[in-house]
């Protein structure tokens, strides 16, 4: 019988669509593509605004003691369900979906309770996801990629297997306080009942996954790789580091896949539901960062940086170099290749605070304080850490005058805003230089995430790096990424082959007098947060 004959597969002349999800930190997120990579439909659930009984400030909730970020997981299941009708109601229609797959914020964890595949297995195409799932967890709270309250078990880690050196070699990272592995030996720590009785662990990612696929999903290996559990080499986990985290664990993840991976059809309760075809694949989930690599199709030579609720900067790799500082990762698109990865908590929500302080909660108003300000800013030079950054390990906010004297205030709320928008720029570069990185002639800053729609800001990206900043006519990199790769997924072949025709928009050109003056403040900002770390320590 050919596949035409079979009930519920797609004919060839059918049109041929498909679907991406993004969960991230703020919001989960969708878009529709076609066969051309034309985007049909885009819809969001924003969890502060949508979901307010969760009580979420920018998707999540910091606990008492400041350092532990939790968000609640049955949050994520219902802003599905909430975002799959507004999806119907913008137009997509599902029986044309080929192929799906998604992304999630990368590191956060979910813990299904024993029982929960069975609950995915039966689910009611008649009832709400959330309303179904509600008891499948055996920790309602999922710890995510802002928490840092896991020093003593990265330090536990890195002793186990000889160093920190010897972890990031291993694993492409030394121990950080939000990678899987450290979460997780915390959760057996302090709820062993719990750990014990979790079924399988997920990423944010492969949990997304699994309400798709009607039973538990594999972690892929680009997101498996901010677990520090996951050997980069032989792409298996590393016993070692499993055995210093806790128990049974290798039986709790899974067999981790290539992100390219069709895992399955869609489950039932979206053909039933949602009218999906019976034959639509379902392709692994990643990471958003690693996603958004797929979906600005980067190439060897540029940077991408991300400017979402936390800033990255990432590159293609040919050949992974593990640091102490950065992170490698397995590449989603090439099972050959690796990225690296640099990430920066204080991102959009430190420039939300600024932008209330300073300009009245307006962006345009923002803007023009920051273009009013001259390039180098009079010699003013800040470090905005409202949470404890990932890159550098350091808190506060730190000011200096042109002497590298430390200032409590600057003179002027324009001061300020350049002092944030540059500080936070110049430590990117920094931080990507002390990654054996150097922007050359040619080269491209591909700019993506909420942030990357305001020019003001990437003027000054294409300032400090001194090259020319594109963006992509949809900002969410990640969310077009996880459509691009269902169709990579479901056709195989080269990545860039199948997925090729994309069209960059240059945004802004470096000044001339940039490379000047930006090249000057790199060097003292080094030095500066130098000083720091070494007054921290
Ligand atoms: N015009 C703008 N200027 C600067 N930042 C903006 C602008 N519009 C949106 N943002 C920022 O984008 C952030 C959300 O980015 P997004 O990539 O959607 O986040 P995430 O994917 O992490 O949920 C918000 O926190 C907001 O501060
Ligand atoms: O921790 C990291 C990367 O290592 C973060 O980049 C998360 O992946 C969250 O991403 P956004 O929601 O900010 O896009």
């Amino acid at each position: 019988m050919s596949d035409v004959d079979q009930p519920g597969s797609m004919a060839p002349n059918e049109a041929k669509n498909y679907l991406g999800f993004d969960f991230s930190t703020q919001q989960v997120k969708a878009i529709v593509v076609n066969d051309r990579l034309e985007v049909l439909q885009e819809a969001a659930v924003q969890f502060d605004n949508d979901l307010p009984e969760y009580r979420t400030h920018g998707g999540v909730n910091v606990r008492g003691d400041g350092v532990t970020v939790t968000a609640p997981t049955i949050m994520w299941v219902k802003a599905l369900d909430m975002l799959m009708d507004k999806l119907r109601v913008a137009g997509a229609d599902f029986s044309t979906i080929a192929a799906v797959s998604g992304t999630g914020q990368q590191h956060g964890s979910v813990y299904w309770r024993r029982g929960g595949e069975k609950i995915l297995a039966e689910l009611q195409p008649d009832r709400f996801l959330h309303d179904q799932l509600a008891m499948a967890f055996s920790i309602t709270d999922s710890p995510i990629w802002m928490d840092s309250s896991t020093t003593a078990q990265c330090q536990a880690l890195e002793e186990a297997v000889g160093g920190p050196q010897k972890l990031s070699d291993l694993t492409g990272s030394r121990a950080y306080e939000r990678f899987t592995g450290n979460q997780i030996a915390k959760i057996y720590q302090r709820r062993k009942e719990a750990y014990t009785s979790t079924e399988r662990i997920s990423l944010v990612s492969s949990f997304a996954c699994s309400l798709f696929l009607g039973s538990y999903a594999p972690i892929d290996f680009a997101d498996g790789s901010g677990m520090n559990l996951l050997d980069i080499s032989t792409k298996t986990w590393s016993q070692p580091c499993l055995d210093a985290c806790a128990p049974d664990l290798a039986d709790k993840l899974g067999t981790p896949v290539p992100a390219s991976e069709r895992v399955g059809n869609i489950a039932s309760y979206f053909v039933d539901r949602y009218s999906f075809n019976p034959d639509c694949a379902v392709i692994a989930f990643t990471g958003d960062n690693p996603s958004s690599l797929a979906g600005m199709c980067l190439e060897p030579g540029d940077v991408a940086v991300s400017l979402g609720t936390s800033d990255t900067l990432f590159l293609w790799l040919d050949t992974p170099k593990p640091k102490l500082e950065g992170h490698v990762f397995l590449n989603p698109v090439d099972s050959n290749a690796y990225m690296a990865l640099l990430c920066f908590k204080n991102g959009s929500l430190t420039r939300e605070r600024i932008r209330n302080e300073c300009a009245d909660g307006s962006w345009d108003l923002f803007n023009q304080l920051l273009d009013m300000t001259p390039r180098g800013n009079f010699g003013n030079l800040g470090m905005y850490y409202d949470q404890k950054e990932i890159t550098p390990e350091l808190e506060g906010v730190f000011r200096f005058n042109k002497a590298d004297e430390p200032v409590s205030r600057f003179t002027s709320r324009e001061v300020e805003v350049r002092a944030l928008v540059e500080g936070q720029f110049v430590a990117k570069r920094v931080h990507a230089e002390n990654l054996g990185f150097s922007i050359g002639t040619g080269a491209r800053v591909l700019a993506t995430g909420g942030a990357s729609g305001n020019k003001s800001l990437l003027q000054v990206l294409a300032d400090v790096f001194n090259a020319p900043v594109y963006t992509m006519d949809v900002a969410n990199s990640a969310c077009l990424g996880s459509a691009y790769r269902a169709k990579h997924g479901l056709l195989g072949g080269i990545y860039k082959e199948v997925i090729k025709g994309q069209t960059f928009t240059l945004a802004c050109k470096p000044n001339s007098d940039a490379d000047k003056v930006y090249t000057a403040m790199v060097e003292r900002f080094d030095h500066l947060e130098a000083s720091l770390m070494k007054d921290t320590k």
